[in-house]
């Protein structure tokens, strides 16, 4: 029985694509882009009477050196496709794709959102990404990579425009009265005009309003101009912060800016990426987490990384026994391309090197093996209920998105046996009470022409 004194747990179900928290190879491990692994997850979610299932955006493939990362190759089909496969196999769990605002036209976004919406009857939503892959632009013809304000200010734009489409429909344009032969009610619906920064566009949009009104909007990126973006304009946050402190912190720091903004606290719904292990002892649980990340940590991953942070060749050292005694290099381009590198290379060597010293001479492995990967809720299946029920209750989250090192059988699990328990806690539903995203999620849709305050205008 859902508890009405208690917050409800959102849950979505993550497949990220493969990196190296996948761990393809394991025996319950499945193909990263064949049909059948999407649907076992979505409808495992689905299941455990989750609210979304969720797919990654990755535009570009890593490269190191002049080798490219074949797992990204095999590990990120395209997201819509995927969804709109998922909706005919599925009745209620909701559908969020990561789409970028810089690579995409607001008339195409805007169309293709509202499509899934119609097909998947109103369970469609859009991870709006500004993406830290600067590579990824070199793919476009338009767009490139922009710096972070233009990035926002981008899409900031694009999700207003996203919306004036959306909205240019009324919910009772379409008459479809046979007697009479009339099909819409007014010759004008769908006009649209939109003269702004990035856009001067006008014409008529082709897709009747959707049935959520509005497709939910979620964001991931946490600079500041992240936060504001996401706070004017999200119903959603998938957040990085898994880390109950920091979890916390971001909620209150969120829902501050949320005020701010002219909405109303809790408007903006937070969930973390969470990841799970879980046996019927907590020493079985802590074992099979340490097992975990040894099978992650494989020597070519370990030299991935590395060479990400020395941003040169180390295939000369043993990553195995030694840190590598070289100094990063701070001049070159970047000699793995990837994810933008954030934080400053020298410092993050010097604390390798000072967590090896510490513990009698680890080499790199042993060291990312013990510093890096850990999962987020270990246990056995009561207490990783009881920690992820206490921080949503406590307002570290409003729910989490939920991946697994395997995929697709890895969700398994944690829905036969931490669902239920969420569930006798009050914590989480027991059926779907919407028929919509936006009714499970409880997030009002947006009066039709409601504007939100522009930040970047
Ligand atoms: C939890 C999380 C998930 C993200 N997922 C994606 C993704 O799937 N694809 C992508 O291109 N960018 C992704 N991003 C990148 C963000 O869109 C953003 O560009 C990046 O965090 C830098 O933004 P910031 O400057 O506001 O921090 C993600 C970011 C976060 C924090």
């Amino acid at each position: 029985m859902t508890d009405p004194n208690k917050k409800q747990i959102i849950l979505a179900a993550y497949v990220g694509g493969v990196n190296e928290h996948t761990l393809w190879e394991a025996p319950g491990a499945g193909s990263q882009i064949e049909f059948d692994t999407f649907r076992h997850v979505a409808q495992t979610a689905e299941r455990g009477k989750f609210d979304y299932f969720f797919l990654a955006e990755g535009l570009a493939v890593r490269q190191h050196g002049d080798d490219f990362f074949d797992h990204d190759i095999v590990g990120r089909p395209d997201t819509l496709p995927v969804l709109a496969s998922i909706a005919a196999v599925t009745e209620h769990i909701g559908l969020v794709g990561t789409i970028n605002s810089t690579f995409n036209e607001p008339f195409e976004l805007a169309r293709e959102f509202a499509s899934l919406d119609h097909l998947s009857g109103g369970r469609a939503g859009w991870n709006v990404v500004t993406s830290f892959d600067a590579f990824t632009g070199a793919n476009f013809r338009k767009g490139g990579y922009l710096d972070r304000d233009q990035r926002y200010q981008r899409a900031e734009e694009t999700v207003r425009t996203v919306k004036e489409l959306w909205d240019s429909w009324p919910e009772d344009a379409i008459v479809a009265d046979k007697a009479s032969g009339t099909f819409i009610r007014d010759a004008s619906v769908g006009a649209f005009e939109h003269h702004g920064q990035q856009f001067d566009i006008s014409g008529r949009f082709t897709v009747p309003r959707s049935p959520q009104g509005r497709p939910v909007i979620v964001q991931a990126g946490v600079s500041p101009d992240g936060r504001n973006f996401a706070a004017a304009n999200a119903d959603l946050i998938f957040s990085p912060f898994r880390d109950r402190e920091a979890a916390a912190a971001f909620h209150a720091d969120i829902n501050k800016r949320v005020v701010k903004w002219g909405r109303q606290r809790g408007d903006v719904k937070i969930v973390p990426s969470v990841n799970f292990v879980l046996a019927d002892s907590t020493a079985e649980a802590r074992e099979k987490e340490a097992e975990i990340r040894q099978q992650t940590f494989t020597p070519k991953t370990v030299r991935v990384l590395a060479e990400q942070i020395w941003n040169r060749d180390l295939s000369d050292f043993d990553l195995e026994s030694e840190i590598p005694p070289v100094e990063p290099d701070l001049e070159s381009g970047r000699f793995v391309n990837g994810r933008t590198y954030h934080t400053d290379r020298n410092t993050d060597v010097a604390q390798l090197r000072e967590y090896s010293q510490a513990h009698g001479g680890l080499g790199l492995r042993d060291v990312f093996i013990a510093t890096r990967g850990r999962s987020d809720f270990v246990g056995t299946p009561a207490e990783v209920a009881q920690a992820l029920d206490d921080f949503v209750q406590e307002d570290a989250s409003d729910g989490f998105v939920v991946g697994n090192s395997v995929v697709p059988s890895g969700l398994d699990e944690f829905v036969d046996s931490v669902v239920p328990l969420l569930q006798e806690r009050g914590s989480l539903r027991e059926d779907y009470d919407g028929t919509t995203l936006r009714s499970n999620l409880g997030i009002p849709v947006p009066e039709r022409g409601s504007t939100t305050p522009a930040i970047y205008a």
